[in-house]
């Protein structure tokens, strides 16, 4: 049970959870706490420490100095930890799993596969660190015209210094460790700023690297309300250090010599959510950045697709569906339509169209609704504001003349599953992310004009197309402006070692784990320079 047996030590004594700073679960001197309503009761269901400003200086401080002695920790080393943190995520997947039902209502058995999918997330990650960041690469001067080969140039990869972490709610755990394994295996240390929904989920998953023996100081999770912590934390006194100091050197190091100490410690935030990692873009300046932010993700279906595979993976991408190839126990390819990656507009020929609806519906009407803990496939969304915000889409479909495929109903946060045919685009649901189980359908007369909806959306996550004609998909594939473009398939980012990545408004960077490996160190060379040429059997 969450909060028991080795997790004990993560709550206090009036039943709040901890946060982890110096090695330890702390309380926080504020004496206050945030709860977590729970989606399908409303009401509170955990609480967790809201943390001060200094604690949150102090942790950083601390990830500083750690960082320091990591980075001299032999890779294989590194990589070790990281297994036994990974089997400790398996072996205590069910309580992982609790916390994932009562904050954000994710189904039962996805749950416990969120926490499976990310201990092997951590293990490939530990392998893929060992080979990516083992080998370097070696470059000699007379490629170049007008030299003599008079230099060896040596390229390494070291790490950037203390990585800030932000998940979104919909994978707490996951989308946390798809950051701190690649973090760690470089050499980073790291701050975790987990999503208030989900908080606790991170936290068990925190103590699982905690009993896995990493050394004090390298990883700490900091918890509050992204609104009260999160600018202080992006924002940080030593991340503003960093572009002051280039804008303004001499006066900083004349009134503050410390800066320059701050300023070597490379900052780098790591962000999934919505608009609020735009802001953070805006206001973060010259760190580096990794960002997955929303998706309108739009799915072309041809005049000659299978409408059958079309149907069977706009309902699995859109709403909810096991994936039933998966080796995992289970599944949903969705999550009541709370991923970035889901289908979030179909673009249909019209030829096609009524044939496709049709088949859709029968599968829609096979969709149970209920309880993540009896792994319902549509269960509530994470907040009654979410839910608000997803019934004014549907309002503003119904004013505009929408075709509703099914009644709109909704209980609290429970949606039921509802296809919206004959969308057009003067309706919100056209353009905006619902992040909830309600799929626009929009007839088109030609794939031009599939692709320019697609083109015209200020996101650019990701894609599909549903054809038979394997160069028309390619063409149709290359034209559409985002980061990948499935073929036959609904969006998804796994397998996670595949790159994943947002044009526009949709990110900044590629992730996927040898990328994020990549992205989370800087290159560094050293030059020889030899007195005299040098050929080798020359
Ligand atoms: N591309 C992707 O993979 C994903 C994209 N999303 C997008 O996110 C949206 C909703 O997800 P949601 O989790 O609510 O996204 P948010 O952007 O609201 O929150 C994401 C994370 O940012 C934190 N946060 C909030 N305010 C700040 C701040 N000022 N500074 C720093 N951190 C802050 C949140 O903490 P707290 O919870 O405490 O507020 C949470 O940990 C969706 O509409 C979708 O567009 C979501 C999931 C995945
Ligand atoms: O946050 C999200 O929604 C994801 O990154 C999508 O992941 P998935 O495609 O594996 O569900």
């Amino acid at each position: 049970m969450a909060g028991t047996g080795v997790f004990a030590e993560l709550v206090d004594g009036d039943g709040v959870f901890k946060y982890f700073s110096s090695g330890e679960w702390k309380k926080s001197s504020s004496g206050k706490s945030v709860p977590i309503i729970n989606p399908t009761t409303r009401q509170p269901h955990f609480k967790v420490q809201a943390c001060t400003q200094e604690e949150v200086n102090k942790l950083i401080e601390e990830a500083k100095t750690a960082q320091k002695s990591w980075a001299k920790t032999p890779l294989w080393k590194r990589a070790e930890l990281l297994h036994k943190a990974a089997a400790l995520l398996k072996e205590h997947k069910v309580p992982i799993a609790e916390c994932l039902v009562k904050e954000i209502a994710k189904p039962a058995k996805d749950a416990a596969t969120e926490a499976v999918r990310s201990g092997d997330l951590v293990s490939y990650c530990a392998e893929e660190g060992v080979r990516v960041l083992g080998e370097g690469k070696f470059m000699v001067s007379d490629s170049f015209p007008g030299n003599e080969r008079t230099k060896y140039c040596l390229t390494a990869k070291i790490p950037l210094g203390v990585i800030l972490a932000i998940p979104p709610f919909n994978y707490p755990v996951n989308l946390a460790v798809s950051k701190i394994a690649p973090a760690l295996i470089a050499g980073n240390s790291i701050v975790l700023k987990p999503p208030t929904q989900g908080a606790v989920a991170a936290l068990h998953m925190v103590h699982c690297f905690h009993l896995a023996g990493f050394p004090k100081g390298l990883i700490s999770c900091v918890t509050g309300r992204g609104s009260e912590i999160g600018d202080f934390l992006t924002m940080h006194p030593m991340v503003n250090c960093i572009r002051k100091q280039s804008n303004d050197l001499v006066e900083l190091y004349l009134h503050c010599p410390d800066v320059l100490i701050c300023g070597l410690n490379i900052f780098c935030c790591c962000f999934t959510g919505g608009d609020t990692g735009i802001a953070i873009s805006k206001k973060a300046g010259m760190i580096p950045l990794q960002m997955e932010l929303g998706g309108k993700d739009a799915c072309i279906i041809l005049d000659d697709a299978d409408l059958d595979l079309a149907a069977a993976n706009i309902v699995k991408g859109g709403f909810s569906y096991r994936r039933e190839k998966s080796l995992y126990e289970s599944f949903h390819f969705d999550f009541s339509g709370q991923r970035c990656t889901a289908v979030k507009v179909v673009l249909v020929m019209e030829s096609v169209a009524n044939a496709l609806v049709e088949k859709v519906k029968v599968k829609v009407a096979k969709l149970t609704v209920g309880l993540p803990e009896d792994d319902s496939d549509i269960t509530p969304v994470v907040t009654e504001s979410s839910a608000n915000f997803i019934e004014g889409l549907v309002v503003d479909a119904k004013q505009k003349g929408a075709t509703f495929c099914q009644e709109y109903r909704r209980e609290g946060n429970l949606i039921w599953p509802l296809l919206l045919d004959n969308v057009r685009p003067d309706m919100r649901i056209a353009w905006e992310e619902p992040f909830g189980p309600v799929l626009p359908v929009i007839r088109i007369t030609s794939v031009e004009e599939g692709i320019h909806h697609c083109n015209a959306s200020n996101f650019g996550l990701q894609g599909c197309v549903f054809t038979r004609d394997i160069s028309k998909a390619i063409l149709i594939s290359d034209a559409m402006e985002t980061g990948t473009v499935q073929i036959n398939s609904a969006p998804a980012r796994g397998p996670d070692h595949f790159p994943f990545q947002g044009l526009k408004d949709s990110g900044i960077g590629s992730q996927g784990i040898t990328n994020s490996i990549n992205m989370m160190t800087k290159i560094k060379t050293t030059v020889i320079n030899l007195p005299t040429p040098s050929y080798t059997m020359g």
